[in-house]
């Protein structure tokens, strides 16, 4: 037995071999290390957590360090943040998709199952948290010491209360100079009623009292609910697409026992399928022989489209049909916006980028769309504007592609007058994604749009300038309160539309980056909008047309204009810059005429220096959209709704 694991890992027992400076430990510790035998761990000695806090506040940086400790992984510099495997999130130094890993942690003799979630902390991917709570017993909410409590922080934390989990507040970053555990620790007590001596105070970074956290989790979040008697039934709470063996689905086992060879069924589809693979992810696919109740792993089963592994779909044993779990509210759409080839003939390479992409992220939709002045292409619908600039940046960097993306818009609603369009759409209220098929005034009763409720979370310093910035948004304030005797936390009503774009990172600079913004769905308010054409001497912009509250559209129409002026290059003649409602100009600005002489450089006659040149500029106008005759740069039709307010 022992010749033939030997054989098969040599490259590893090598180094081992290094390590250890003899040659049988080492070649045991790796055996032991490869084969976990799931059935030693009865259900009280698995525990399923998540952790959750702020973005930045230090997730993925504790993450490692656990996975460390617990020998997931190696203790080595380059595993920082193992669990962000995108390429967007390794760059932007973000967290987009939930990742888990189970790890074995020994404590008082007795050896425990660990399953980690990390999720993101990012407004616009609160529904990653959401699903990663309805897999776990217990969360870890991480603050900042320097920090405290911020806006995400507060949304978090009542997303795992709500859920009813053990919290345990973890403060972390306290080797900062300006760490200040003790006033954080206030927070904690006064905004979520937790006493102060159950926070753990860490250090992710240098490792400080990491092992405290994980002898809390064991101590203080309780086993699953589950028992291995029981029928099978298990959560999909995350899926994703693998090329070569489909939809890896991650599942928690919340009854009985699943092996190769059977056939489950999913609840919602009623497909039958034959599980070919399961396993627990630590943090890398580890298959097992079998899964038992309590488990957190993945399983695949020839899914072949992540639609058939649907998050909060419940997974059973065909000869053992169980009732569903309640599964959960699929992710709403909050932003869309239309996304077309640069030019027709990438229309099926964009296809298919668009249609794998979203085999991973089964929160974008996409319907097809097509217009005049764009050919066809798809309206997608987004989580929130990050959620769509990390779309767009993967289109572009994993596929290579490029694109027209149209400004984005919120989904407005209208309740018809008119009984023929009624018929049409067979029924009274209709959602426009798309502001080109804004219904007129004269057959609609009621236009309507959606709001949120917004938290922030700053020094009072700033509440004078805070408050200016959402009473510009169309902001109503309905509380305000201290956390401590310097910080204030205030909740306002918005309407979606206001702060979708840019109030984020203006909140961030007037606060000089100190205040926090969350924001949860407040249902629909009716609202006085009109839809605002913007012309390029004299030609309609399909990408930016938008729908305006009818006090706004002077306003908003002039601040587009001179965006758009200082958003497209001056071309060899004047171009006319103007905003419209209906056939009436609001709003106008003129680019004046400009040659640009690109040879004008290169003295005399090195012909390849110029042929570099005109190549340079040839790749410079891919970059641009023609606009009847104006060439128009494509990141302005999103430039262009960024408001500059002071
Ligand atoms: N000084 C100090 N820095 C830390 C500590 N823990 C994390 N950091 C740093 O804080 C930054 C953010 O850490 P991450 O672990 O990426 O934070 P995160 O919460 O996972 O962020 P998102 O995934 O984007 O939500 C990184 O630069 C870390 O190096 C700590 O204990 N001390």
């Amino acid at each position: 037995h022992f010749h033939s694991v030997g054989i098969a890992i040599l490259p590893e027992l090598t180094s081992l071999y290094f390590d250890c400076h003899s040659n049988l430990p080492a070649f045991l510790l790796f055996a032991f290390k490869d084969t976990i035998d799931l059935s030693k761990f009865p259900v009280d000695r698995i525990r399923n957590f998540c952790i959750i806090a702020h973005i930045d506040h230090g997730k993925s940086t504790l993450a490692d360090r656990l996975l460390e400790m617990t020998g997931a992984i190696a203790t080595t510099d380059k595993n920082k943040q193992v669990l962000d495997k995108l390429q967007v999130e390794r760059e932007r130094g973000i967290t987009v998709k939930a990742q888990t890993a189970t790890l074995i942690y020994s404590h008082q003799g007795q050896q425990y199952l660990l399953n980690l979630i990390d999720t993101p902390g990012h407004v616009d991917f609160s529904y990653e948290v959401s699903r990663s709570i309805s897999a776990c017993q217990g969360v870890l909410l991480i603050v900042d010491a320097n920090q405290g409590i911020q806006a995400q922080t507060v949304a978090n934390f009542y997303l795992a209360f709500e859920a009813q989990l053990a919290i345990i507040p973890v403060i972390n970053k306290i080797d900062l100079k300006n760490a200040d555990p003790e006033r954080v620790e206030t927070q904690i007590e006064k905004v979520f009623d937790i006493p102060r001596e159950e926070c753990i105070r860490i250090s992710a970074k240098l490792g400080t009292n990491v092992d405290k956290v994980l002898q809390a989790v064991v101590d203080r979040i309780p086993a699953p609910m589950a028992s291995t008697d029981d029928p099978f039934k298990a959560l999909v709470f995350d899926s994703n697409f693998d090329h070569y063996r489909g939809v890896v689905a991650n599942i928690a086992v919340f009854g009985g026992r699943v092996k190769k060879g059977d056939r489950i069924v999913s609840a919602y589809l009623g497909k039958t399928y034959e599980v070919n693979e399961l396993g627990l992810l630590r943090p890398h696919e580890h298959p097992t022989q079998k899964l038992f109740a309590g488990q957190v792993g993945y399983i695949i089963a020839g899914m072949k489209d992540v639609k058939e592994a649907q998050i909060g779909d419940t997974l059973y044993l065909q000869e053992q049909p169980v009732e569903a779990l309640p599964g959960f509210k699929p992710a709403k759409a909050m932003v869309f916006a239309g996304m077309y080839p640069m030019d027709q003939s990438e229309y099926q390479g964009l296809r298919s980028a668009i249609e794998r992409l979203t085999l991973n992220d089964s929160s974008v939709t996409v319907q097809r769309d097509s217009s005049m002045a764009l050919g066809a292409g798809w309206r997608l619908g987004f989580l929130g504007l990050l959620h769509m600039e990390v779309f767009n940046q993967r289109l572009e960097q994993e596929y290579n592609a490029s694109v027209i993306v149209t400004a984005p818009t919120v989904p407005y609603k209208a309740v018809l007058s008119s009984p023929k369009l009624i018929k049409e759409h067979g029924s009274e209220e209709i959602t426009i994604v798309n502001p080109a098929q804004f219904p007129d005034r004269s057959v609609v009763s009621e236009y309507l749009e959606p709001m949120v409720l917004g938290t922030i979370l700053s020094p009072d310093t700033y509440t004078g300038k805070i408050m200016t910035l959402c009473l510009n948004r169309r902001g109503i304030q309905k509380n305000m309160v201290y956390i401590d005797d310097q910080r204030v936390m205030m909740k306002y009503l918005f309407p979606l539309n206001e702060i979708v774009v840019d109030f984020y990172d203006l909140l961030k600079s007037l606060s000089s980056g100190y205040a926090s913004f969350d924001y949860e769905n407040a249902g629909y308010q009716a609202a006085d909008l009109i839809k605002m054409n913007i012309l390029l001497n004299g030609q309609p912009v399909e990408e930016l047309i938008t729908i305006v509250h009818r006090g706004r559209a002077y306003s908003t129409g002039k601040a587009m204009c001179e965006r758009l002026k200082d958003s497209i290059p001056r071309q060899m003649f004047e171009v006319a810059v103007q905003a419209s409602i209906g056939s009436k100009v609001i709003a106008r600005e003129t680019i004046k005429a400009y040659r640009k002489n690109v040879l004008a450089k290169c003295y005399g006659g090195d012909i390849t220096r110029k042929m570099k040149l005109l190549k340079k500029q040839a790749e410079g106008k891919k970059k641009m959209r023609r606009i009847g005759n104006v060439e128009v740069p494509k990141d302005a039709f999103i430039n262009v709704l960024k408001r500059k307010d002071k």
